[in-house]
Formats: structure tokens, sequence, C-alpha cells
């Protein structure tokens, strides 16, 4: 099979187009886009509205290459199984459409440049917090949980909340409370989000010997878990408009309306665990509250927003006057 693969990958090997694409596929780039859209929720968050447009563009570009490099060396370290599994079988370096030796150059290069450009560009803290996304993304998930540990997202998820610590850090240089918190929904929203498309692939999952938890505790015991990360993440979610202040209640009602939702789904996969279109649906579901929770945080920071709330109250309190 090895072979038919290399054997049809090589006709691709000169065209410069094919070339560029294989390397493009390493980076997960679907993957990459939502954590950008968290690392922007960090800096409007941060810059209470106002971004300055040349930092977004730095930091979206130095996310993006610190993203790549992990996800590349992420490609590289799982090829052994990407190959056996349906799902993963076509990727570049287990097609044999990218040796490893320049994955791994390419991963090195990805990395160098992010940090070099976060430093020169935005400053050290939100280059180091980058670098150490690759860190804990390779050694801490790929190497050391993913094959060893039900537990293996639930640790290793914390990667995934790191970009919007980077975001913040690149607008005021240091973290506050809210950056922390916007790295825990992240971490609450991460079982949910992958449990339910492991309850899905679990037969894949179980072929190559990753222990992920529907693999060996089952369906139901997973929906369970997924429940309760969901029961913890919505309240979670409110915390930025109460105690924090950090937002008010044009994100507290997004938030609310995506998280009924989201608990929704939760509740009905509880129901049902071994329902693959409710999981389907849940994952499916899980990337669309976090764009849109994301979305709401940016456009409850806007002066504009924050003017139109302003208003509403204003009135509001003056009619209330009258009426009294
Ligand atoms: C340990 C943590 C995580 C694990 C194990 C995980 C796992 C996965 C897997 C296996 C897929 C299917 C990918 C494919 O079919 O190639 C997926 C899809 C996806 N994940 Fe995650 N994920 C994690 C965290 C995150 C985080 C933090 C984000 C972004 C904030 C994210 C965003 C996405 C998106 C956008 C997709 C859909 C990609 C597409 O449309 O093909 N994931 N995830
Ligand atoms: C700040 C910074 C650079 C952070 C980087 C964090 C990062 C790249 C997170 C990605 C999380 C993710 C998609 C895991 C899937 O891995 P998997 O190996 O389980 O997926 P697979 O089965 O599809 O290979």
């Amino acid at each position: 099979m090895q072979e038919i693969i290399q054997t049809n990958s090589s006709r691709h090997h000169n065209n410069p187009l094919q070339v560029l694409k294989s390397y493009y596929q390493l980076t997960k780039p679907r993957i990459i886009l939502l954590l950008l859209i968290t690392t922007a929720a960090g800096m409007w968050l941060a810059a209470e509205g106002e971004v300055d447009p040349l930092l977004l563009l730095v930091t979206m570009v130095g996310g993006t290459l610190a993203s790549g490099a992990a996800n590349t060396i992420n490609c590289l370290y799982d090829s052994d199984i990407d190959y056996i599994m349906e799902r993963t079988r076509w990727r570049p370096i287990p097609s044999g459409r990218v040796k490893p030796r320049d994955a791994m150059i390419f991963a090195i290069a990805l990395a160098i440049a992010s940090f070099t450009l976060l430093t020169v560009f935005a400053n050290l803290l939100a280059a180091l917090l980058a670098m150490s996304g690759i860190v804990f993304y390779v050694a801490i998930y790929t190497h050391w949980l993913k094959r060893h540990s039900t537990q293996n997202i639930v640790i290793g998820g914390a990667a995934g909340a790191i970009p919007p610590l980077v975001g913040w850090a690149a607008v005021t240089g240091d973290l506050s409370w809210a950056a922390w918190l916007l790295f825990v929904i992240i971490f609450l929203w991460t079982p949910p989000h992958f449990w339910a498309l492991a309850i899905m692939i679990r037969d894949e999952y179980q072929d190559v010997g990753v222990p992920m938890l529907p693999v060996i505790e089952g369906d139901e015991l997973t929906a369970q878990q997924i429940w309760i990360y969901s029961l913890v993440l919505i309240p979670t979610s409110l915390l930025l408009v109460y105690p924090l202040h950090t937002s008010g209640w044009v994100y507290g009602a997004i938030a609310l309306g995506l998280g009924a939702v989201f608990l929704q789904k939760a509740w009905e996969l509880l129901q049902t665990p071994h329902n693959r279109d409710v999981a389907r649906s849940l994952f499916k579901y899980s990337i669309l509250y976090l764009m849109l929770l994301c979305a709401g945080m940016v456009v409850d920071s806007l002066p504009a927003t924050h003017e139109m709330t302003m208003a509403v109250a204003h009135t509001w309190q003056t009619w209330m006057g009258v009426n009294s």
C-alpha cells in the first residue's frame, strides 16, 4: 500500500503548486483559523475594543507560524498512526508527499520566524507564550499523553488554550485575570469538542491503540464527562461579565444563547451516547460556538457597542423616570 501511494504521489513531486499545497496541509490550516479567532478575541478585550491594525496583523501572522510549526511537528510525530487511520492516511507525510526531514526543517523555520516576528514587533512575552504553545502541544500532548492516558486531551488541551494569552500579551505586555479566564474557557471547551468527535471515530482510535476516553471507558462515561464539562463551561463563560466586568450584556446575551444550545446538544448526547449523528452535531456546533462566542466578545468590546448600550440605558432610565 505504502508503495502504491509513494508511486502515485511521486508524480506530483515536481509540481511546485502540489509541493506548496502539501506544506500548507502540514500546518492543519482550518484548525489555525479558529486558534486565530481566539487570539483576536484576546486582543480586542485587552485593547478595550481598539486594536492597532499593525499589531493585529503581526500577531495573526506570528500565531499562524507558531501553530503551523506545532501542527507540522505533530504530523511528523504521528505519521505512523496517521498512515493507518482512514481519516489521516492522505496527510502529506504518511502519503509520502513530504519527507520527514523536510517537514522538520519547515517546522523549525516557521517557529524561528514566529519567535522573531513576535519579539520584534509585539513583545517577548507574546513570543515566549507562542513558543510554550508549541512545546506543550508537542512534548506534553503529542509525545507524552496522547498515546498513554485517557486524560490526554484534558491536560494536552491546555496548549490550544494558549493563543488568547498570546493575543492579550501582544497588546498589554502582561496577563490579567480576564486573559486567564479566556484560557480556562477554551480549556473547558476542549473536552466536549474533542470527545464528541472521538465518539464518532472511536473505532479508528481503537485500531491504532490511542487510548481516547470512549475507547477505554465507553460512550456512556464519555457523554457524562462531556455533560459535566459543558455544565461548567457555560457559567464560566459568563464570568467575563460578572464579576470581571470585562464584557457587557451584549456578550452576556450571546454567551447565554450559544450556551443554551451547547447544553441542549450535550444533554441529547447524554441521553443517546451511542448516536454518532448526535455526537457529530455537537462536534460541529462546538466549533461554531467558539467562533461566535469570540465574535461576541469582539462586538461587545467595540466603542460603537458601548455607545449604543449607554444610549439604551439612558433611554430606559428616562422612560422609567417618566413613568414613576
Ligand atoms: C487537545 C485538544 C484538541 C484535540 C485533540 C482536537 C482534535 C481534533 C480533531 C482530531 C479534529 C478532526 C481533524 C481532522 O479531521 O483532520 C479536530 C477538528 C477541529 N478542531 Fe480540534 N482538537 C483540539 C483542540 C482544538 C482547539 C483548541 C481548536 C481551536 C481553538 C480546535 C479547532 C478545530 C477545528 C476548527 C476543527 C475542524 C477542522 C476542519 O474543519 O477540518 N481544536 N480537532
Ligand atoms: C500558541 C500555539 C502555537 C498553540 C498551538 C496549539 C495547537 C496547535 C493546538 C492544536 C490542538 C489540536 C488540533 C489537536 C489535535 O491533535 P491530534 O494529534 O489529536 O489530531 P489528529 O488526530 O487529527 O492528528
